[in-house]
């Protein structure tokens, strides 16, 4: 035998109210659909939908296509029951509703729901559904054809009613409805402001220009960088794109405004542009997308995806026009956001090349874009971190190495992405280590007769796990160089965790250093003047007080991390140097 399901309305209601709508203000923006959807039906455009409330009832009438006594039955009392599907249960394309749920809502806000309607010249017919499930029709009268849905305020729900807020309501969800709505004889509707149709005829486009900034200004409360027009015919959308006049963390995704068949779906969605484009916030009407069934976010599908990608052409096209045409605002809006763009060069080649074109970098040779250097120099030679570059800018540039400063986020791997626009291009990270290849040896016998000098330098450097060299490198300028690789810097960072660790976890963390051939060299420069004198030294002491100095002023220097025992150095280096420095008693005066 075949049952029918029974509905039990509150749980229904509940659901509606607990896991599907974030607020049961949603029920004006449901009764406004369904009056708007019986309009369209009725092809009454230019018919007033006019909300009346007094902060405990609320009417809303339309002059739509309204029900007969049958379609009230049938589409009222059924839920998941919907006319605004075809045949084949699609849903149709002119109309907002589609599920069939909608005008449940109205019991998140009141007990009971009154229809009066009217469909032609059938017997306008009264409907009262309740929150209990139960529903009466009977015979009403009514002048023409339409529909008036009364609600009144179930207790405790009453705000929901204020006149203030209603009005508030109507316009944020109604605004750019094409039928005219009203509340208690105010017009809270009206015309998007970008549309170029109509509206636009005596507008100039400055005057436009003002308008769609003023509409940023009271929307988004901001005055936008630029303003973006938008369209994607496939989805029947047209809307505007502002660019944010303040940097937007990357991370934090703006929300958009959107509108689908001009009735505001969401203030926040979020899914609208692709990631990069987070200097971004649009608001869009589409008549084409879909809107999840609690109508406050849109529907992921295909069409969503191919949206979202013509969107971000837009902007990006926005972005290489500006290039082109307005460099100088190029590099203002750089400046607000280049760590998007950065953010989105890395996998994108037309940001690649604005980036090369038009972001400065700093370089040992002063501030330039890759662009012009590479015009100048070829090769990009870069250094991985701020530190390397620090300590790598003065010694390359004496030697001819113009060098790019990577370091700062993404522009290392920027630089490497390079050669994605032109094969030929070249690019060569430059370590620190990479520069004693360019230091000179000395000549054998001046090696050789320095070697007792060398041999006490570094047992003075023994104990700071590093060996002393001399070489003879520019500039003269520069006494000394500490020069780390990243496995020595990584070794150093772990004796100095170790220095600090308990006896078991010292045992553990010492398996993993490695003797030797690692460690950081101390090179000094024998070219510089001050060297050479110290290299004369004879004393033992001397020569040790003289290299922990060095070594100390060279791990300043090229800003390596000081460790308590360098801490203790410096210390000791600087207190034997004064004492040399300053006559003892016997000598004063
Ligand atoms: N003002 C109205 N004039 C004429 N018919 C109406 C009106 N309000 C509701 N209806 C009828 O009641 C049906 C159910 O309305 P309901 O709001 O529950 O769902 P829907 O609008 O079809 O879809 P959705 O759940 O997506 O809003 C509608 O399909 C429509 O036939």
């Amino acid at each position: 035998m075949n049952r029918t399901f029974q509905v039990d309305l509150r749980g229904i209601v509940d659901l509606l109210s607990h896991h599907l709508y974030s607020s049961p203000r949603v029920y004006l923006r449901e009764l406004m659909q369904n009056a708007v959807d019986a309009t369209t039906a009725a092809g009454t455009d230019g018919a007033t939908i006019a909300v009346e409330v007094d902060g405990r009832t609320l009417t809303i009438s339309d002059s739509g296509i309204g029900l007969t006594e049958a379609q009230v039955h049938e589409f009222l009392a059924t839920i998941g029951r919907s006319a605004k599907r075809d045949d084949l249960g699609f849903a149709r394309h002119e109309f907002l509703g589609q599920f069939g749920i909608g005008l449940l809502s109205a019991f998140l806000v009141a007990d009971d729901v009154r229809v009066v309607t009217r469909c032609g010249d059938a017997p306008a017919v009264a409907w009262v559904g309740r929150a209990d499930g139960t529903y009466t029709v009977g015979p009403a009268q009514r002048a023409s054809a339409g529909t008036t849905v009364t609600l009144t305020a179930r207790p405790g729900c009453e705000q929901w009613f204020a006149v203030p807020t209603v009005i508030e309501l109507a316009r944020l969800y109604g605004g750019l409805l094409p039928h005219p709505v009203t509340v208690n004889g105010e017009t809270v509707s009206g015309e998007p402001p970008w549309r170029a149709d109509g509206a636009d005829g005596d507008r100039t486009p400055g005057q436009r220009r003002a308008d769609l900034v003023g509409y940023a200004q009271d929307t988004f409360g901001f005055t936008p960088f630029d303003v973006v027009e938008l369209s994607v015919p496939e989805a029947g959308l047209t809307g505007l794109a502002f660019v944010l006049p303040f940097a937007a963390s990357p991370a934090a995704r703006a929300g958009h405004r959107v509108y689908l068949k001009r009735m505001l779906l969401s203030e926040s969605a979020t899914d609208l542009l692709p990631d990069w484009a987070f200097f971004a916030r649009c608001v869009v009407d589409s008549g084409e997308l879909r809107p999840t069934a609690s109508r406050e976010a849109l529907h992921a599908d295909s069409l969503l995806d191919s949206t979202r990608e013509a969107l971000g052409d837009a902007l990006r096209g926005w972005l290489v026009d500006l290039g082109r045409t307005d460099p100088a605002r190029l590099n203002q809006f750089l400046g607000i956001h280049h760590l998007g763009v950065k953010a989105l060069a890395l996998h994108d080649d037309e940001m690649l090349r604005l980036v090369d074109q038009w972001w400065p970098m700093e370089t040992n040779v002063g501030q330039m874009t890759l662009a012009d250097f590479r015009a100048r120099y070829g090769t990009v030679r870069y250094s991985a971190t701020t530190d390397d570059f620090r300590q790598l800018a003065a010694v390359a540039a004496a030697q001819n190495l113009p060098l790019v400063n990577g370091g700062y986020t993404y522009d290392a791997e920027i630089i490497e992405r390079l050669p994605a626009l032109d094969a030929e291009l070249t690019v060569a990270r430059l370590e620190p280590s990479d520069l004693a290849t360019r230091f000179e040896a000395l000549e054998p016998a001046a090696e050789l007769a320095l070697r007792p000098f060398l041999l006490a330098a570094q047992r003075g450097m023994d104990p700071f796990g590093c060996d002393v060299v001399l070489r003879a490198f520019e500039p003269a300028s520069l006494p000394v160089l500490f020069l780390v690789d990243r496995a020595a810097a990584f070794q150093s960072e772990l004796r100095a965790t170790r220095e600090r660790a308990d006896e078991l976890w010292a045992g553990v963390l010492s398996a993993f250093e490695k003797p030797a051939e690692d460690r950081p060299q101390l090179v000094l420069n024998h070219r510089s003047p001050l060297v050479r004198r110290i290299c004369r030294l004879t004393e033992p002491d001397l020569v040790r007080l003289a290299v922990e100095s060095l070594y100390g002023q060279a791990l300043l220097l090229g800003y390596h991390p000081i460790r308590p025992a360098d801490a203790a150095l410096l210390n000791r280096s600087f207190l034997g140097l004064l004492d040399q420095a300053v006559p003892t008693t016997e000598d004063l005066p």
